[in-house]
């Protein structure tokens, strides 16, 4: 192949691999095609906040708040929304696939002073034209953190009624901003409620704080809202920095508030107990729930939000979602936020490891699985799930890669490294974005 361009031997080569690769999958009745059209049907909701270590643009220089911290200062973060988006469109360029861009309200595109409850959907026109124009599609979060009104750790289930009512109506104000974006881009918008509230030691009354939120939540979704434009969803956590002790949001509490209410429930990969795993939970929660939302992060130690890696639970929650046939069920989003490497770097390695590990799930021979643990064959389920970890699934990925016009393999980091060069490290030091 001496003669032949590096390129075009490139070309060969995983067009080579794939054929191998694909006979060695067909063997076990897995249509690998069929596969790689489920997977770029898949839609990863990918977080603005990792571009910016969670700052926003509405009152900036705020310090980040609600017990959840970035650490690190990587040169270029994004300092504006004109610099977000073209970090997040770079980081799209290098992931295939279609997929959608989830905002907190903080990063609301607007010269007028705005706070967080009187925000509406004037204030995104720029993110929708811009979703618009490139094809993603939005989902939203209310920001209960970070704001004067959230200092003592308490927002909608806040003793006093007067800064409850603040938070209450900054959530109504929200949805209707999702509902905005679910209609201009014709795909259902996720408006995600996650709140901080608790306790740094016991507290002696657990329930009040609770009977609060419930009636806080009530008072929100009581605006009527169209659920082909907006899904409710709700987020819990176990603890956070400053509510060691308790939380007034716990998962039990939303279980039975999104049950009893219809809505969403969101498992966040960082918020149970380190020895817990939200993929054993996912099959539980869909035998009565009717959707689910995920923030896929990595909890090291504690929910410390480090970027996606293909660990064990990451595979485990992708292998979910396929043997239980979840896919359609589940809305997927990322929660990640590292300030100690390349913001877009970030976000390419861990969508594509989600991309990746749902690949992998989808690459197993599930049904015959299923049919083994049923004749109670143990040995080999065992025996072929451990065999196919190194089923060559890197050979149809890097097809894949190629075919949705994106690199392949590591290529994608020179990419990255000339727009650091080029871009990031020109961003000035007056933005704040550079060390
Ligand atoms: C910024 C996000 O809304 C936040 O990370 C939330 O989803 C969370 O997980 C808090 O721990
Ligand atoms: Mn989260």
């Amino acid at each position: 192949m001496t003669n032949i361009p590096e390129g075009k031997q490139m070309e060969a080569a995983i067009q080579n691999s794939f054929n191998e690769a694909k006979k060695l999958y067909e063997k076990h009745g897995i249509d690998v095609d069929d596969v790689l059209e489920q997977l770029s049907r898949i839609k990863i909701s990918l977080h603005c906040w990792q571009g910016d270590d969670v700052r926003g643009f509405l009152n900036k220089g705020r310090e980040l708040g609600g017990g959840i911290a970035v650490t690190g200062s990587y040169p270029g973060r994004a300092s504006t929304p004109e610099q977000l988006r073209d970090d997040i469109d770079k980081a799209f360029e290098l992931i295939p696939g279609r997929h959608k861009v989830n905002l907190h309200a903080i990063y609301a595109d607007t010269d007028e002073r705005v706070d967080l409850d009187e925000l509406a959907p004037k204030h995104f026109e720029n993110w929708v034209k811009w979703a618009k124009q490139k094809g993603y599609g939005l989902d939203f979060n209310p920001t209960c953190f970070s704001h004067e009104k959230a200092s003592d750790g308490f927002t909608l289930s806040h003793p006093d009624a007067e800064v409850r009512q603040f938070w209450i109506d900054h959530c109504k104000a929200s949805r209707k901003i999702g509902e905005y974006f679910g209609r201009e881009l014709g795909q259902p918008c996720v408006t995600n409620i996650w709140i901080p509230d608790g306790y740094k030691d016991a507290p002696i009354d657990r329930l009040s704080p609770r009977v609060r939120l419930m009636e806080a939540l009530d008072e929100i979704f009581s605006d009527p809202i169209d659920e082909a434009f907006n899904i409710d969803a709700v987020e819990s956590k176990l603890f956070g920095i400053g509510s060691e002790s308790y939380v007034v949001g716990s998962h039990e509490f939303y279980m039975g508030y999104a049950l009893s209410r219809r809505k969403t429930v969101c498992f966040d990969s960082g918020h149970f107990h380190p020895t817990e795993t939200i993929s054993n939970k996912l099959s539980s929660w869909l035998l009565f729930g009717e959707r689910l939302l995920l923030h896929v992060s990595r909890p090291v130690r504690w929910d410390s939000d480090h970027v996606v890696t293909m660990d064990d639970e990451l595979l485990d929650i992708a292998r979910e979602l396929v043997r239980g046939k979840l896919l359609e069920k589940t809305h997927i989003g990322l929660d990640f936020f590292d300030g100690s490497i390349n913001h877009v770097a970030a976000w390419v390695i861990g969508t594509r490891n989600t991309l990746k590990a749902l690949l992998r799930a989808m690459l197993e021979p599930v049904d015959r699985l299923k049919e083994i643990e049923l004749q109670g064959d143990y040995t080999s389920r065992l025996a072929l799930v451990e065999e196919f970890k190194s089923y060559p699934f890197g050979a149809i990925w890097d097809y894949y890669c190629r075919n949705a016009g994106t690199p392949v393999r590591e290529e994608w980091l020179a990419e990255v490294k000339r727009h650091e060069r080029e871009v990031l490290c020109k961003r000035s030091q007056g933005e704040g974005s550079v060390v």
